[in-house]
């Protein structure tokens, strides 16, 4: 693997700001493992974003009836179309609310979905935040992190 390959990019998808929270302790407990990361949110960017990382880990929350924030839906319309991910890993953090029973956190598992089908390959299982649960999804998302870094370090 190159060292380009090592580098991972933080992909962020929200509506009211926690899975950017969520992904800023992402981004900062890889670092501390040592992972050379870059955060950025969805916004106007398609599949070719994704091109020099090697470890691809999406955060979303989920909203409407199942639905993709806003800002996460043209990378995912550009993932649905197809792009070759063969070479990449990815892991998903997913933000949710078990009120919602039926659609609980289904954004992040429609990216699971998603980049599957491109053939990328899931490091770790989904992590999914239930913001009815007391915990904190920031908090989650650190320990998360944490508790994997060392899997692609
Ligand atoms: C209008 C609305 C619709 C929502 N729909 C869902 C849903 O379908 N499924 C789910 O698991 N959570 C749903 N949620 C919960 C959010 O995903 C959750 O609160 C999340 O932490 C928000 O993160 P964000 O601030 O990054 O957008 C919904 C929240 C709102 C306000």
């Amino acid at each position: 693997m190159s060292s380009e390959n090592n580098r991972v990019g933080i992909f962020v998808a929200t509506m009211t700001g926690l899975a950017d929270m969520c992904g800023e302790e992402i981004e900062d407990a890889l670092t501390c493992a040592g992972l050379d990361c870059e955060r950025q949110l969805m916004d106007g960017l398609d599949t070719s974003a994704f091109e020099e990382f090697g470890l691809i880990v999406i955060v979303t929350s989920t909203y409407g009836h199942g639905e993709i924030p806003d800002n996460g839906q043209a990378l995912f319309a550009s993932a649905q179309t197809g792009a070759d991910l063969a070479d990449k890993k990815y892991a998903i953090f997913s933000l949710g609310d078990r009120t919602y029973a039926d659609t609980f956190c289904a954004a992040g598992d429609r990216f699971d979905a998603v980049m599957a089908a491109c053939g990328a390959t899931r490091l770790v299982e989904i992590e999914r935040h239930d913001a009815s649960s007391g915990t904190l999804a920031e908090d989650v998302a650190g320990e998360w992190a944490t508790g994997w870094a060392d899997q692609f370090a």
